[in-house]
């Protein structure tokens, strides 16, 4: 009897396995061809982004694509470039960053019509023209535009394109900017490399083996390869900073409430405390600083959504000459930098010193503690949400690693963490990360806020009103690093915890001597030697370093990071 109730149970299984099997390899296949119709929607829409291009008067595409922003700017303002030939000529310039980097979801087909309408506003007598007119804007794809997809790289969420502006892109019209593009960013955007499904793998403008970052890796892969001259993007972890010092760019993350989040979809809906903020991305400080300022020079944005409170610019912490004190480390305790990123931060600290601040010795306190509050507080339920979209759609194989880790029960991780820790205790430390229930997030909201209160009065204690530090542990690494190393991520994590506004500028490249030191690097864990492995072979690749300062002090960052970028560049 047993004998035949074996037998049953064994076939019941057989069979059950083979309807799961079945069902999941006809899910797939559907996936498949959304993929494939979405990425000839893609072809489609390149097609015709050429067509427009073509357009063209040649000789007056190649006068506007040399032109930086501001030269862009004002000729546009002085009507010397027409709206039509300054988003052709971008069309242009994007298709060919688009060919070295695989960094564009699609084109945004509208632009063409609305800089018609702008030109022929122009035409009116009287009419005045708002400051970034014509302005070409490109946005990560999960910035949410009317009629756009905003798929995160899920196959899952193609072809729902949203039903009006986020208060972002409603700003940016209204200021005379012109959406022209979306570019790529990582499956779910919890991560910092740049791969999906859906539109496949954005490399560094450098190295088509390397990541250009993550999560707005699009974006700095456009701007790194000459598509584009600003964008948007956003960041809950480092993905508007990470991308910036991997491709030699520069960006921002300002606090969350400075902008809306009415409508925007960061990688986890419903993420109290750590929130994703949108934040602008360019080649260099002054152009972020030329959109802040104009989007912050009045209280629009807090007319539109009410819980934005209205922080208007304040030129007195920006202005030329303003000096501040500045608390700066190049390690964190948690994650040894390899050595350009250490020296990037030296210099940087030299370079201020000359401009007239004050740097002294900052140390951030029990960055592990951190880590598991911010790896905690991120992932929410444990990781639930990302691993249920994960498992109904084709994941990418380069964050295999991360969703491994989102499928190991909490329960079991935090047996493993014991095991773990006296091998592996970095990794130890990691899997008491995630929730194991609401009591426990609860915890971690209050010790979240219980940190903040002890790093700010830190700060006041010491007088101390920005902070330099890395931006990362490495230089762009290989695609397939990010998701095993999300450890890397404490240097940028930790001002999204605090809700710090922080951004990154470019400060020096990878040197011979930099390889040469990395021998001393240590290999104490898996984490170490995969850092170690990914850095090799990056001599002459870019490094950002990293300033930020307390919610409402974005100012603060530009200025210093503003001052950086003088003495680096010597203009
Ligand atoms: C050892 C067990 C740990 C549990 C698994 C952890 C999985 C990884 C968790 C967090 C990874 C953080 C990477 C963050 C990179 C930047 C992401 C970002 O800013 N995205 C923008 C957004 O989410 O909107």
């Amino acid at each position: 009897m047993i004998f035949l109730f074996t037998i049953l149970a064994l076939v019941a299984a057989a069979v059950y396995c083979n309807v799961v099997w079945g069902r999941r390899k006809l899910r797939r296949m559907e996936l498949e061809a959304i993929v494939a119709r979405k990425r000839a929607d893609r072809e489609a829409s390149i097609a015709a982004a050429k067509s427009s291009a073509a357009k063209v008067d040649v000789e007056v595409r190649d006068r506007i694509a040399v032109m930086e922003f501001a030269e862009l700017r004002d000729g546009l303002q002085k009507g010397e470039i027409s709206c039509l030939d300054a988003v052709r000529t971008f069309y242009h310039k994007a298709i060919l960053a688009n060919e070295r980097t695989n960094s564009v979801c699609m084109f945004i087909k509208e632009a063409e019509e609305w800089a018609r309408e702008w030109d022929e506003k122009a035409k009116e007598p009287g009419f005045v023209k708002p400051a970034l007119f014509g302005v070409p804007f490109s946005l990560k794809e999960c910035v949410p535009i009317e009629g756009y997809d905003q798929t995160r790289g899920f196959v899952q969420d193609t072809y729902k394109p949203t039903k009006e502006d986020s208060v972002m892109v409603a700003h940016i019209k209204k200021i005379g900017g012109i959406p022209y593009v979306q570019t790529n960013v990582p499956q779910s955007l919890l991560s910092y490399n740049c791969a999906n499904p859906v539109f496949g793998v954005t490399n560094h403008p450098k190295d088509k083996n390397r990541t250009s970052g993550g999560s707005s890796g699009g974006e700095s892969a456009i701007l790194a390869a000459d598509g584009s001259v600003l964008g948007i993007g956003g960041d809950v972890g480092g993905s508007i900073r990470i991308p910036c010092h991997f491709t030699g760019t520069a960006g921002i993350k300002p606090s969350h409430l400075r902008f809306s989040h009415r409508g925007v979809c960061g990688s986890v809906p419903g993420r109290p405390l750590i929130n994703s903020n949108d934040g602008p991305m360019a080649r260099d400080i002054e152009t972020n600083v030329a959109f802040l300022r104009e989007v912050w020079k009045d209280d629009w944005i807090s007319q539109q959504d009410p819980y934005v409170p209205p922080v208007l610019w304040n030129e007195d912490l920006y202005k030329e000459g303003r000096k501040y004190r500045i608390g700066y480390y190049v390690d964190d305790g948690w994650f040894t930098p390899t050595p350009a990123l250490q020296r990037s931060v030296l210099e940087a600290k030299e370079h201020l010193e000359r401009a007239g601040h004050t740097l002294v010795p900052f140390q951030p306190p029990r960055v592990p503690e951190v880590m598991r509050l911010f790896v905690r507080a991120v992932c929410v339920d444990a990781g639930q949400y990302l691993l249920n979209k994960m498992l109904n759609d084709i994941v990418e194989p380069t964050l295999y690693a991360q969703v491994a880790m989102w499928m190991i029960p909490v329960r079991l991780q935090r047996v493993l963490a014991y095991v773990g820790s006296v091998f592996f205790p970095r990794l130890g430390n990691l899997m008491k990360a995630l929730a194991k229930d609401t009591s426990e997030l609860r915890e971690c909201y209050a010790a979240i806020e219980a940190y903040r209160s002890e790093f700010t009065v830190l700060m006041l204690d010491k007088k101390i009103d920005a902070l330099l530090c890395p931006s990362q542990v490495m230089p762009a690494p290989p695609h397939d690093i990010p998701s095993k190393l999300f450890a890397s991520i404490s240097y940028t994590g930790i001002f999204n915890l605090l809700d710090f506004g922080a951004g990154v500028v470019n400060a020096t490249y990878v040197t011979k001597d930099d390889e040469e030191k990395l021998e001393a690097y240590p290999e104490t864990d898996v984490w170490y030697k995969l850092a170690k492995k990914a850095t090799k072979g990056t001599v002459g690749f870019p490094v950002g370093v990293q300033v930020a300062a307390p919610p409402f002090r974005e100012e603060i960052v530009l200025r210093v990071l503003r001052d950086i970028e003088k003495a680096v560049i010597g203009h």
